[in-house]
């Protein structure tokens, strides 16, 4: 039997780091970003795997080293710029290196305000498990380049304002269609922007200078927390599909923007044997099975009529 090596990448995972930005005129007010980082290489790497050959190797150490020594030494806000800095100096660097794949996870913390009702200068709260992410892919023979943003772990739910009727009914449907019940969803959002707007790197670092990708990332959040509150809720399917329309319309650089949302269930408790009437007040967290809604929308192709 003979083999070959049909794809492989290799890189370093989980390099974690915080940094703080000093404002130059106070250094006593900073921000913070807390960041997971991730490089995989692609290149001329074949023998490393078919003939024990490590010469081509930079190692995963070496790219550690070089997340953390960049990170202390260029700009890391927003993360897309970061992430085409990275790629820059990896393709640039190492002749070897043809692309690589880069992603970064940011933690949210938020400065938070005192009992004064002011915000401090240095002092944050988590947000919890939501993130902000990026992914940049980068071939510099094909100069192709692709950049996405995410939003993940952003956990919500809404007490009422949320429907579910007209479906399928088989003989399988156990389901009671109801006018009033609790949406709950952790938000998995996907954006990717359009190549005709992000083609190279270094106008990825021009757009991040002109504040693209936080507006982006905050219109995408804003518009989903929006939605999900304001929307009188058909389906998980209608408001993903409503709120991603809403995305496109204000962000063009955006080409296609993907959803996963899962439907966290919230059942109502039966306490008729108490000769109690649960008017939708108290409920328990089904922890499975959940729904798992998806979707990618897009722009239509404008009419050629
Ligand atoms: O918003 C929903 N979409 C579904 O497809 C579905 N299926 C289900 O049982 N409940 C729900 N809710």
């Amino acid at each position: 039997m003979q083999s070959e090596l049909v794809a492989s990448a290799y890189g370093k995972g989980n390099v974690k780091f915080l940094k703080v930005k000093k404002n130059p005129s106070d250094p006593n007010i900073q921000e913070i970003l807390e960041a997971n980082v991730q490089v995989l290489l692609n290149g001329t790497f074949d023998r490393s795997y078919t003939h024990a050959d490590n010469s081509a190797i930079v190692p995963t150490d070496t790219v550690k080293n070089t997340i953390l020594v960049e990170a202390k030494n260029t700009d890391v806000w927003p993360i897309e710029r970061f992430a085409a800095h990275l790629a820059k100096h990896f393709t640039g660097k190492y002749e070897q290196v043809h692309g690589l794949e880069i992603t970064i996870v940011q933690s949210r913390w938020s400065k938070y305000l005192l009992s004064n009702g002011k915000e401090h200068a240095h002092s944050f709260s988590h947000d919890g498990p939501e993130t902000r992410r990026t992914v940049l892919t980068y071939n510099k023979h094909s100069k192709k380049l692709s950049i996405s943003s995410a939003i993940k772990d952003l956990k919500l739910l809404k007490s009422t304002g949320s429907m579910f009727y007209g479906y399928n009914v088989c003989d399988y449907t156990t389901l009671k269609p109801t006018n009033d019940r609790i949406l709950s969803t952790d938000v998995d959002a996907v954006w990717d922007f359009d190549s005709k707007y992000v083609p190279t790197l270094d106008k990825v670092f021009k757009l991040a200078d002109e504040g693209l990708f936080d507006r982006a990332y905050n219109t995408a959040r804003q518009t989903t927390l929006d939605l999900f509150a304001l929307e009188q809720s058909a389906s998980v399917q209608a408001t993903m599909y409503n709120t991603s329309h809403k995305i496109l319309e204000q962000v063009d650089e955006i080409k296609t923007i993907s959803y996963k949302l899962p439907n966290i269930h919230y059942i109502l408790y039966n306490l008729e044997w108490k000769g109690i009437k649960n008017n939708t007040e108290l409920f328990y967290p089904a922890s499975d099975p959940n729904g798992q809604i998806t979707s990618t929308v897009g722009r239509k192709a404008s009419s050629k009529l």
